[in-house]
């Protein structure tokens, strides 16, 4: 996670688009004082949990297909969750390994019960296989080998993870450097510790190496809050929806000054209030900001990571 931290502040440092603003920082460490509004993971209440192994391969089944759900005006987050718990309720071997290796496109809608393709569906069919096929060639088909294997450091459950499944391996490369996001990767660890409350599957020594989710809901939070502040043209596309091409300096830097700004409240936090403060919770709690306020506009990008 360190690349992740030193490549998104090279990137912070050298934008153009975006601009982090210490000030707006400030502001909003001040107004909500010495602890962040607390957010229950799985505020929702739409995730699987039973408390063993098979809670541990749903989220890395929903962490493979968690992103990209705005080109469908009427699909978000929410029905991968819950449309994936359902399968699994029905069908408790629904994630076997083999099973995973198998899905067709209409299959996999048909388990989320959702009636047309969906956005980036081949791609979504091409991870479940990568994960189906690696699962059951390193890790005897179980999510939960993987996690027991990481000795409780969810720093070490990244390198894992993204060594292991391509798919998971979120970077770009910026002028000339190659930047880390490992979104999908992180979330994972995070979701793990949020379902298990910290112990069992979700016990992680190093939880507080894990930065915030680069995303496209969490930028346009820190935008709204006076965090972010975007070029004109920048905040011209986004107002017209018009999509931001994967790569571009634009969406590169919307996502690492989005990990930089939210490491610097952190630290800000913790110098104020000498509080530990977690990026994944402040993450979760921008983001649940986010979701509550479906008028915040942002940005598009056809991206497998997030
Ligand atoms: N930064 C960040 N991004 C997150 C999440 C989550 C869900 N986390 C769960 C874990 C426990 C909680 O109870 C949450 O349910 C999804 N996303 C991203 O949002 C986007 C989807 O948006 P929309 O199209 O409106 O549904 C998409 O990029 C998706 O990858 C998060 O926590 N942080």
């Amino acid at each position: 996670m360190e690349e992740v931290r030193q490549t998104t502040a090279w990137v912070a440092a050298h934008a153009s688009h975006v601009t982090v603003d210490p000030a707006g920082i400030e502001k909003v460490v001040e107004s909500i004082g010495s602890s962040i509004p607390k957010v229950e993971w799985d505020f929702e209440g739409i995730h699987f949990f039973d408390g063993g192994p098979l809670t541990v391969q749903y989220l890395l089944v929903l962490d493979a297909l968690n992103f990209c759900f705005w080109p469908d005006d009427d699909l978000d987050y929410d029905h991968l969750a819950r449309g994936l718990k359902e399968a699994l309720e029905k069908d408790k071997s629904a994630f076997d390994a083999d099973r995973l290796q198998k899905y067709t496109g209409p299959q996999l809608r048909n388990l989320l019960n959702w009636p047309r393709p969906l956005p980036l569906e081949d791609e979504r069919i091409r991870l479940l296989h990568e994960v189906g096929l690696e699962l059951e060639k390193s890790f005897d088909g179980n999510a939960s080998n993987l996690v027991e294997s990481c000795g409780k450091s969810a720093a070490e459950l990244v390198t894992l993870v993204t060594r292991h499944f391509p798919g998971f391996r979120d970077h770009s490369v910026y002028r000339g450097r190659q930047v880390f996001l490992y979104k999908r990767a992180q979330i994972f660890a995070a979701d793990l510790w949020g379902a298990f409350k910290g112990q069992g599957y979700g016990e992680f020594y190093d939880i507080s190496s894990i930065t915030m989710f680069a995303d496209y809901i969490v930028p346009s939070v820190l935008r709204q809050l006076g965090v972010l502040k975007y070029s004109s043209t920048l905040a011209s596309s986004i107002e017209a929806n018009s999509v931001i091409a994967s790569g571009t300096e634009e969406e590169v830097e919307l996502r690492a000054c989005s990990v930089y700004a939210v490491e610097k409240m952190r630290e800000l936090m913790n110098k104020k209030w000498g509080k530990q403060v977690l990026s994944a919770e402040l993450d979760l709690w921008l983001w649940s900001c986010g979701v509550q306020c479906p008028s915040l506009q942002h940005h598009r990008t056809l991206s497998i990571y997030y």
